[in-house]
């Protein structure tokens, strides 16, 4: 099987982050150090402040403390290396599958636009209208979308939540087999804990802003649907974000006192 090339990825050393939002902390003293080419998928409760994170990588938004860089370099200065997926595909529904695949492009973008949507199994629908196509099929024209760009690091803020089962494991082994080609970092936001440990090298969990597991998925690939190992890991993750942790405990105890 082919290892990823990990030189292609773009190594992550987050320092103690945080974001507030109206005197709200979401996020606080976020650590996170992942070599280039790694796999992590974060999962938590909903509102647990995931996006928050992965619009923090996008430098979408500024953190209110801490530092994100990758190796000596501030993330924000390897921005062109960086794409993000949403779960919608948010294709323009007035051009083309491969105009949107060449979007902001220039010069001779259509042989590149092309090969992307061949990467991602859609070049025979290039001349059609996005609203021709089923939602699986958008989110590999926005897969394609990010390829084209050759991206370092790829952020996925839960790009499959919208499919249904058969379409989303079909696009997880496509995710898979494009982030073993490219060696890129992929982030994966999901609430899907069966999709985090089946595809991640790391699992991440946010709780009350902080991460409060970061989890290892020792299986090796490629990695058999039910396997025991993948299924004692995803037990255990999810019995974490089923448990309050400590702190949260804490506050509700606080609050029952009060
Ligand atoms: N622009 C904003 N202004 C104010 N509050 C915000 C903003 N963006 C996010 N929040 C708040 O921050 C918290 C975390 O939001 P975020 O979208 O990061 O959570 P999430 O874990 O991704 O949630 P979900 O799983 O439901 O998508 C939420 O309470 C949300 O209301």
């Amino acid at each position: 099987m082919t290892q990823p090339d990990t030189s292609a990825g773009t190594p992550l050393d987050i320092r103690k982050i945080s974001k507030h939002y109206s005197g709200r902390t979401v996020l606080s003293q976020i650590d996170l150090q992942a070599a280039g080419g790694q796999f992590i998928a974060v999962v938590g409760r909903s509102g647990c402040g995931k996006s928050t994170f992965l619009r923090l990588l996008a430098g979408l938004e500024t953190a209110d403390g801490g530092q994100l860089l990758s190796g000596t370099q501030p993330l924000q200065e390897r921005q062109q290396d960086t794409r993000l997926m949403f779960q919608e595909a948010r294709l323009l529904p007035w051009k083309s599958v491969l105009q949107n695949v060449g979007l902001g492009l220039k010069g001779e973008w259509q042989q590149a636009a092309s090969e992307a949507l061949d990467a991602v199994g859609l070049a025979h629908r290039a001349h059609e209208w996005p609203s021709a196509l089923s939602g699986g099929q958008k989110q590999r024209v926005a897969l394609a979308r990010a390829l084209i760009h050759r991206p370092r690091l790829l952020l996925l803020d839960e790009p499959l939540g919208a499919l249904d089962a058969l379409t989303r494991i079909e696009m997880q082994a496509l995710i898979e087999s494009l982030w073993q080609t490219h060696g890129f970092t992929v982030v994966l936001v999901t609430h899907d804990v069966s999709e985090a440990v089946s595809l991640a090298d790391r699992v991440i969990l946010i709780d009350n802003g902080r991460i409060t597991l970061d989890q290892e998925i020792d299986v090796p690939r490629p990695r058999r649907r039910g396997h025991p190992r993948l299924a004692e890991l995803e037990a255990s993750v999810l019995n974490h974000i089923l448990t309050p942790s400590a702190s949260q405990q804490e506050n509700q105890s606080l609050r029952r006192t009060a």
